[in-house]
């Protein structure tokens, strides 16, 4: 990776960007952050890191950012990110999602900067037609959520014939996990991992698990958790190919676990007895997603270092217990 370059981080106060962040600090770039802090912590921003505080629904402030700092390429974290809260409000995905987006990209055009990584999902194959999910599956988003990505995504693939724009579109599976420094806390929390963890803190009675009548061996969803640093590895890989044109790849581990099994595997790794409560299916949400990630794999030698989910649950569990408050003072 190139040293001297600039690169600017939207949504890099946040629990994927702020650990791609860190990676791209210790490889020596200079690193500046955009982010609201809606969702993201001033803490979890790398202290080399430049910070930012805007909004991506405000178009001056990220055009005088750009204007500013001059980034070689962009990588576009910033979104909101729930499937299930999708289903209930839509359009506030499918306005300020493509909103921020589209602010970013025209600031991008304006100063001509020519490289961008999105942060796109699993979601785009909606109930996919085969398992696992490559990148010649059907695209159908399941969600809200999954159609303001894929806009996002059509959108990227205009500007790259119209401006020459080289763009990734990594299609992330579940992120988990963490780094010493670097965890998950959202505010309220709706994540599974980070949620069975809270209940072995202590914080939660219980983990009410969405629909146990799923077509799948125990009737729990299943998916694939990839851990939060070998997605930003990715990223890290993705960014220096893209001298190289652009490029869409699927991002997981490649092996499926259900709730049931991520409860299970809470189980042994906190020793608590984690409760569970049947609930109702939560709409959005597919049965199953996998992925196939050869494509990554065969063209940017990428390949997870995490590839048990008991590993990827230890280092969020050692995360939750050394950061009981999260990012609190
Ligand atoms: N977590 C996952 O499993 C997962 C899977 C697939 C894709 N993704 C995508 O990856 C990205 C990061 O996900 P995450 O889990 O780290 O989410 P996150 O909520 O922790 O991080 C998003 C960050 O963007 C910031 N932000 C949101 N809207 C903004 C705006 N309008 N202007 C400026 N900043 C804004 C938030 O404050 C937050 O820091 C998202 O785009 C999400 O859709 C996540
Ligand atoms: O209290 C809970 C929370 C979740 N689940 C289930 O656990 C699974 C995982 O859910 P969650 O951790 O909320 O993640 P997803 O809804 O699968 O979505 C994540 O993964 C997607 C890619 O697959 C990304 O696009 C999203 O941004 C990211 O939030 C799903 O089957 C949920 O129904 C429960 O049963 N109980």
């Amino acid at each position: 990776m190139s040293s001297a370059k600039t690169i600017l981080v939207t949504g890099g106060a946040g629990y994927i960007g702020s650990v791609v962040v860190e990676q791209l600090v210790g490889e020596g770039a200079r690193v500046v952050v955009f982010d609201n802090l809606s969702q993201g912590h001033r803490a979890a921003v790398h202290p080399d890191a430049v910070f930012v505080e805007g909004d991506l629904l405000d178009a001056e402030a990220i055009e005088s950012a750009v204007a500013e700092y001059r980034p070689e390429s962009v990588l576009h974290f910033a979104a909101h990110s729930l499937v299930g809260e999708s289903m209930q409000v839509p359009l506030k995905y499918l306005g300020e999602n493509v909103t921020a987006g589209l602010n970013l990209f025209q600031a991008m055009v304006n100063h001509d900067v020519r490289q961008l990584i999105l942060s796109s999902t699993a979601n785009l194959f909606g109930d996919p037609e085969e398992i696992p999910i490559s990148e010649s599956t059907k695209i159908a988003p399941g969600s809200a959520y999954g159609e303001s990505k894929y806009i996002l995504e059509r959108m990227l693939a205009w500007l790259e014939q119209i401006h020459g724009l080289r763009y990734a579109a990594l299609r992330y599976f579940n992120a988990a996990g963490a780094t010493d420094e670097r965890g998950e806390d959202h505010t309220p929390e709706t994540h599974l991992i980070p949620l069975v963890l809270e209940v072995a803190l202590g914080q939660r009675d219980q983990i009410t698990v969405f629909g146990d009548d799923y077509p799948t061996e125990d009737g729990t969803c299943i998916r694939d958790y990839i851990h939060v640093s070998d997605l930003a590895q990715a990223h890290i890989r993705a960014l220096d190919a893209l001298a190289g044109g652009s490029r869409v790849y699927n991002l997981g581990n490649g092996n499926g676990f259900s709730v049931q099994d991520v409860i299970e595997t809470a189980r042994e790794v906190t020793g608590h007895p984690i409760p569970v409560v049947s609930g109702e299916r939560r709409a959005g949400d597919p049965a199953i997603l996998v992925a196939d990630s050869q494509k990554i794999r065969a063209e940017l030698d990428w390949k997870p270092q995490f590839p048990q989910l008991r590993d990827i649950m230890q280092t969020a569990w050692n995360w939750h217990q050394s950061h009981p408050n999260g990012y609190a003072e």
